[in-house]
């Protein structure tokens, strides 16, 4: 290799690792190192060097998020484990209902109970795989065993990795998370369809499902979606990990952003008031959220609990009043 040629593969190199390094913190660590324009004209010089050397382009480069051809439709991919949904809970009684349910199997007292809570994210659930830390496969729910398959849309989308960051990559990683789209990049996108005479969308649930279902890709990566982690579904080998608090912990070394309001919570009385501070801040999140899911933390123990029909004993979701039904929460007194 002359040295001509040994200089493209050094800079191609250095401004991969820039540029993975500064979505990391961008949107895993909600803490930018890089201009957006510094950003756009180091991509573009990789850009111009893997168009003079295409025998140097990866998939995983940061040029390939974006593929340009549309699909004819989407393949059915069916889960390997069900994508499940969670009983609900709508009081502090049935929170504590489920903390004694929890704590009955589990052989002790229900403040002796370790749980998780997170905010319950009102976008399009997903499901990531990737195989020696590379992106190979994602997917919708769909209904929760069988799903679409989407991997070339979630590509596009900057939050998700299209390798992992750690040096000591699992085999196999399934992360599942949702996708949303935050109200300011909601309000503009309909903004633009109203322009454009083309559809509005009627929330940002929705507008985030439908742009994941794009058959073009380039539509996708033009829509304001952000990926947000919130389980480790199946890992190879284990890493050994005993709670979800400390795998979800491991999945942003990995490079995903997950909950910033995860909280680790004993007892079922101090879940509810988490419930209720979450509640009273809900308005001001910039995203819709619809509750809580509270989850038991420790994986031993998940696995112990198991799931009933089509949810797990180990988690509920808290659900907050439909925001179009209530004016403001404070009439909703926490009973
Ligand atoms: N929407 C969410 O923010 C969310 C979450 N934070 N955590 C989970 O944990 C799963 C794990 C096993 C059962 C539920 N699920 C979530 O949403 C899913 C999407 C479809 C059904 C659940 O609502």
């Amino acid at each position: 290799m002359t040295k001509s040629d040994a200089q493209p593969l050094e800079e191609i190199t250095q401004l991969r690792a820039t540029l993975d390094e500064a979505n990391y913190r961008y949107y895993v660590l909600d803490d930018p190192t890089l201009t957006d324009a510094d950003y756009d004209r180091q991509f573009q010089r990789l850009q111009e060097l893997e168009t003079e050397h295409p025998e140097l382009i990866t998939p995983d480069s940061p040029t390939q998020r974006v593929g340009a051809a549309p699909a004819e439709g989407f393949p059915s991919v069916a889960h390997a484990i069900p994508m499940l949904s969670l009983d609900n809970a709508f009081s502090r009684e049935d929170i504590h209902a489920f903390a004694e349910r929890v704590a009955e199997r589990l052989e002790c007292t229900a403040d002796d109970v370790e749980f998780t809570c997170e905010p319950k994210l009102d976008g399009a659930a997903v499901s990531l795989v990737y195989e020696q830390g590379v992106l190979v496969s994602g997917a919708t729910r769909g209904d929760g065993r069988t799903g679409e398959g989407i991997t070339s849309n979630l590509r596009t989308l900057r939050s998700v990795p299209l390798k992992l960051r750690d040096s000591n990559v699992p085999a196999l990683l399934e992360v599942r998370g949702e996708v949303i789209m935050r109200h300011a990049g909601f309000e503009a996108l309909n903004e633009r369809a109203r322009e454009a005479g083309s559809k509005v969308f009627a929330n940002p649930r929705n507008a985030a499902a439908g742009s994941l279902r794009q058959l073009d890709p380039r539509i996708t990566a033009k829509r304001p979606l952000e990926f947000h982690a919130y389980q480790a579904a199946r890992l190879e080998p284990d890493l050994g990990d005993t709670s979800h608090s400390e795998l979800m912990a491991r999945l942003a070394t990995l490079g995903f952003r997950a909950s910033s309001e995860l909280k680790v919570i004993k007892g079922p009385q101090a879940v509810a008031d988490y419930c209720e501070q979450l509640g009273e801040k809900r308005d001001g999140l910039g995203f819709d959220i619809d509750g809580v899911v509270i989850k038991v933390n420790d994986l031993r123990h998940q696995r112990e609990l198991g799931f009933v029909a089509r949810a797990p004993r180990w988690a509920v979701a808290f659900k907050f009043p439909a925001q179009e039904e209530v004016t403001t929460l404070n009439d909703v007194e926490f009973q």
